[in-house]
């Protein structure tokens, strides 16, 4: 489901600094090279003649000073190309990094698909490909016709030897390419694929160690790496083999020009200036044609991360910001929304709407797959909603600017997903928190005592691979949380893994966020030990019905300050 379309092609060349007059000196260095290598074939072919005549020394030095000026001036023109290729890249880099993350975020919150790192990757496959000689050895083709062109024009002899020889190096490109598609095809059979899902599950050693799976699963690893090593050892012999094949046609072809150049002087048609001119003019176009062999792979990885890139930011654009609601009441207000995933009959969430004053509190009920869990996301903004809308303090909640909406919020998702980080960072949510804030969401949420504990205490490195306990991970996750005094707190099971003292603590958090003004939507399947604190009792029912109850006798109150309690339709 596709929030909003940034535009149909986000990656438009323009944005990185490829414009026309960016082509147009692309081209033209490409030029420069080329007339730098005539200059030198013609002079040495006249020099050369001239030489054999003549017999002066000074003519060498001469010749000495053309091939020099030729040389310095193409090397010149080709690092000048190399250096606007360069920036290109970079501002490649530079452009897509963020957007390209937020994208990857964006993407596998909707859709459970972690791409964050195949993106880091795709651009640097797409930096390599700009920058590394891929798009210049495509430019060379151009210098690489116009050389075949010249050669054509000294004598269609040699013309049509080169020719034969570009004809074969593109039927040696094509076969390699056919034998990498074939290969691409079983994507299953790339060893380090095969090498990455054995060390996905060595991420669970105790459960595979623990079940007894361990044998089980090394034999299997091995049977499938072997079979994918060996299907790549037979690509890359293949490709040895045409590349071979590929160096002795070029020497073939060498040899060929040599010996029409001899048959040529025989005949008194031609001369030894006119042959070597010949030899290094079909030498430089064969070159340019041969460059593209040895590029295939850079060039392949190139456009298809290109392209995924284009999908990506494509599909996953930032929701626009839509703008305050100057009419709606402050505090969360859940209008008529449904959620519909495609695909399934019925919807998750069917035209749900309550509006919840600050400091109420809501504990959602219901069995497990009914929905909890994604009214909490979609609550969070992380999910559109179908239809309808939801507003925290009058702003919609999806379509907002996140960072300073995150500010506002504090979420305990089921699975805590803490960050490779200390306990401080991770509680104040970045790389400066204030460390007075955050001891003050650590004591909120019971956590202080147990931080203390910690050899390092709020220094305690807190990841996935630190070894703190499940609970202890809660806790902090729970810190993070209440961090900030939170306008709305969102909890998805909380007391889930908690021992008595801390599911006090967490109570203790829930009060007090709730005394600060915050809203609090509380996930549990133990509603019941909820019903003291909660002021609403929402039910969500297959199909996504629901009900919505107050869990005591509504008092006397103003009915302003009141929940707003509305009912299914
Ligand atoms: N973005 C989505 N697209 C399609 N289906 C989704 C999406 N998000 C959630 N679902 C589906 O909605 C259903 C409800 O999932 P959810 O995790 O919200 O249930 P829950 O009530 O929290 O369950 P539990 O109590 O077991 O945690 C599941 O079948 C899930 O696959």
């Amino acid at each position: 489901m596709t929030t909003s379309m940034v535009s149909s092609n986000p990656l438009k060349l323009r944005r990185f600094g490829v414009t026309p007059a960016f082509v147009f000196t692309l081209v033209l260095l490409t030029l420069g090279c080329t007339i730098g290598i005539f200059n030198m074939v013609m002079s040495t072919g006249h020099l050369v003649d001239g030489v054999m005549e003549t017999r002066n020394i000074d003519t060498i030095y001469g010749l000495l000073a053309v091939f020099v000026t030729a040389i310095i001036l193409s090397n010149l023109f080709f690092y000048l190309r190399l250096r606007l290729l360069d920036s290109v890249a970079e501002r490649f880099g530079l452009a897509l990094r963020t957007e390209a993350l937020q994208a990857a975020v964006r993407s596998a919150v909707r859709a459970d698909i972690v791409s964050g790192l195949t993106v880091l990757q795709d651009i640097t496959s797409v930096q390599r490909f700009i920058s590394g000689g891929s798009i210049a050895s495509a430019l060379d083709i151009i210098g690489g016709v116009v050389c075949l062109a010249f050669v054509f024009y000294l004598d269609t002899g040699f013309g049509w030897i080169t020719s034969g020889n570009i004809l074969l190096t593109l039927v040696v490109a094509w076969l390699i390419r056919r034998a990498a598609n074939r290969k691409n095809k079983d994507a299953a059979a790339d060893p380090a694929m095969i090498s990455a899902e054995m060390s996905g599950q060595l991420l669970h050693p105790d459960l595979v160690r623990g079940l007894g799976q361990l044998p089980a699963t090394l034999v299997r690893w091995h049977r499938r790496y072997d079979a994918a090593l060996t299907a790549t050892q037979a690509f890359d012999a293949r490709v040895s083999a045409l590349m071979e094949l590929q160096g002795l046609l070029f020497s073939v072809c060498s040899v060929l020009i040599f010996v029409h150049g001899l048959l040529l002087i025989i005949a008194g048609t031609g001369t030894i200036g006119l042959m070597i001119a010949a030899f290094m003019m079909s030498n430089h176009a064969m070159g340019a044609f041969g460059v593209i062999l040895g590029q295939w792979e850079v060039w392949q990885q190139g456009t298809s991360a290109w392209q995924r890139l284009r999908n990506l930011i494509r599909d996953e654009g930032a929701p626009q910001l839509r703008p305050i609601d100057h009419d709606a009441q402050i505090g969360l207000v859940i209008e008529n929304v449904t959620f519909w995933p495609e695909g399934r009959a019925k919807p998750i969430i069917h035209k749900l709407s309550m509006t919840l004053p600050p400091g109420c509190v809501v504990v959602i009920q219901g069995r497990n797959g009914v929905g909890k869990s994604t009214l909490l996301r979609l609550v969070l903004g992380l999910l559109p909603p179908t239809e309808g809308r939801i507003l925290l303090d009058r702003q919609d909640t999806h379509y907002c600017d996140r960072a300073e909406f995150g500010m506002r919020i504090g979420y305990l998702p089921q699975d805590i997903q803490l960050f490779e980080a200390d306990i401080m960072t991770n509680i104040g949510r970045g790389p400066n928190p204030s460390p007075e804030h955050v001891v003050a969401a650590a004591r909120a949420a019971g956590a202080h005592t147990m931080i203390g504990r910690l050899p390092l205490g709020y220094q305690t490195p807190a990841g996935q691979s630190a070894g703190l306990s499940s609970g202890e991970q809660r806790l902090v996750g729970l810190a993070r949380a209440l961090y900030g005094s939170p306008r709305l707190l969102v909890l998805d099971e909380p007391e889930v893994g908690l021992d008595g003292n801390a599911r006090n603590a967490l109570r203790n958090g829930v009060e007090r966020a709730r005394a600060d003004g915050g809203i609090v939507l509380i996930v549990s399947h133990e509603a019941e030990t909820w019903l003291d604190i909660a002021d609403l009792k929402l039910k969500l029912e297959a199909g996504g019905t629901w009900s919505l109850d107050p869990t005591r006798p509504e008092p006397a109150a103003e009915q302003s300050k009141e929940p707003h309690l509305a009912q299914p339709r």
